[in-house]
């Protein structure tokens, strides 16, 4: 059966690129593997496989040095080798005592600074037809094709990456590294949408710290920023791993917890005002639970004035009976 070219869907990427190309070489030329392959240091790893003899997985890791391919880079054996054994250097490859191997193909697949990225090769347990020879400047384009591919694919990916952490870094404090007020208002979007949704119970916490301005007027600045850094850690160590802690003003934090009703606001506040209290730090909390009639904004408000009335009692939080 031959492979219907004008069958396949477009190339998303490298992947799919390579392993039509694996296909394509398999159905034209035979042999029992071919193989795209990439050296990292010392390793050979197979990405992708037409195989139809060796049961070579996927993701295998073999040792670069022991490869045919490793010998054929360095320009010690050719391309192309219909009878391998022939060859001093691949008869001598520690990779020919694992498998069987009477006939070999490899060419390197460059990166676009000319670096090694990996290899396109082939092996078969029985010994070729010599003509196989003319074919290694198509083997060869396929493979300059592959890295071209792979350039485009590699860059596309550093531009995701960059993105990502972009995206990242403006919705995260950089004081405290958790959310920050943009953070927090693109959580408590997609949160508002989740709870209209499913239902699910929401709390909002408004933590705000007491007696900052005295730390910053007698012990310096910095003293006060490790203040607010240590109440972020002692905030996000209480609660669970999905709900979101940002810092929303300059000594105050809001938690939204998810999936958490009353009786858990209750337990997440005792915890809170624990961790807090053994890290020496006070701070006023206010707490209140989303209802079917206000959304994470109006708690948030309500939480903010049960904040607030703790704070005009003018008493330490961690002098309070509830905190055991
Ligand atoms: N070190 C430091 N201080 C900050 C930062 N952002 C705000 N502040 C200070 O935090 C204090 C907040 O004001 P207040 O809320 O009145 O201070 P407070 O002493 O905690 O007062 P209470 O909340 O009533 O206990 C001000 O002194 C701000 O200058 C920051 O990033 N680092």
């Amino acid at each position: 059966m031959n492979l219907d070219v004008t069958a396949l869907p477009p190339f998303k990427d490298f992947e799919s690129a390579s392993r039509a190309v694996l296909t394509y070489l398999h159905e034209q030329l035979g042999f029992g593997l071919w193989m795209m392959t990439r050296t990292e240091g010392r390793d050979w790893i197979v990405l992708q496989v037409e195989d139809h003899y060796y049961n070579v997985k996927e993701g295998t890791v073999f040792t670069w040095t022991d490869s045919f391919c490793s010998q054929m880079v360095q320009g010690f054996g050719p391309r192309v080798a219909p009878c391998s054994r022939e060859i001093p250097v691949y008869e001598a490859a520690p990779i020919g005592q694992q498998v069987p191997i009477e006939a070999y193909i490899g060419v390197p697949v460059n990166n676009s600074d000319g670096t090694l990225f990996g290899t396109l090769c082939a092996i078969d347990p029985n010994p070729q037809n010599p003509d196989i020879t003319q074919q290694l400047p198509v083997i060869e384009l396929l493979a300059r094709f592959l890295g071209t591919v792979l350039e485009s694919d590699l860059k596309a990916l550093e531009q995701e990456r960059l993105l990502e952490r972009i995206k990242q870094e403006v919705l995260t404090d950089e004081l405290t590294n958790v959310f920050n007020r943009r953070g927090w208002d693109k959580a408590v979007e997609l949160e508002e949408e989740r709870a209209r949704r499913y239902g699910n119970p929401v709390c909002v916490m408004i933590i705000d710290l007491d007696g900052l301005k005295s730390i910053n007027d007698n012990q310096g600045h910095a003293k006060g920023d490790e203040r607010i850094q240590a109440a972020a850690k002692c905030i996000s160590e209480s609660v669970r791993e999905n709900d979101i802690v940002a810092r929303i003003g300059g000594d105050e934090f809001a938690v939204l917890a998810i999936e958490c009703d009353k009786k858990g606001a209750e337990a997440l506040y005792k915890k809170m005002s624990k961790v807090l209290c053994s890290n020496k730090i006070s701070a006023s909390i206010g707490k209140a639970m989303r209802g079917s009639e206000m959304n994470i904004t109006q708690t948030m408000e309500q939480a903010d004035l049960a904040m607030y009335a703790q704070k005009a009692q003018h008493k330490s939080m961690c002098d309070q009976q509830n905190v055991e």
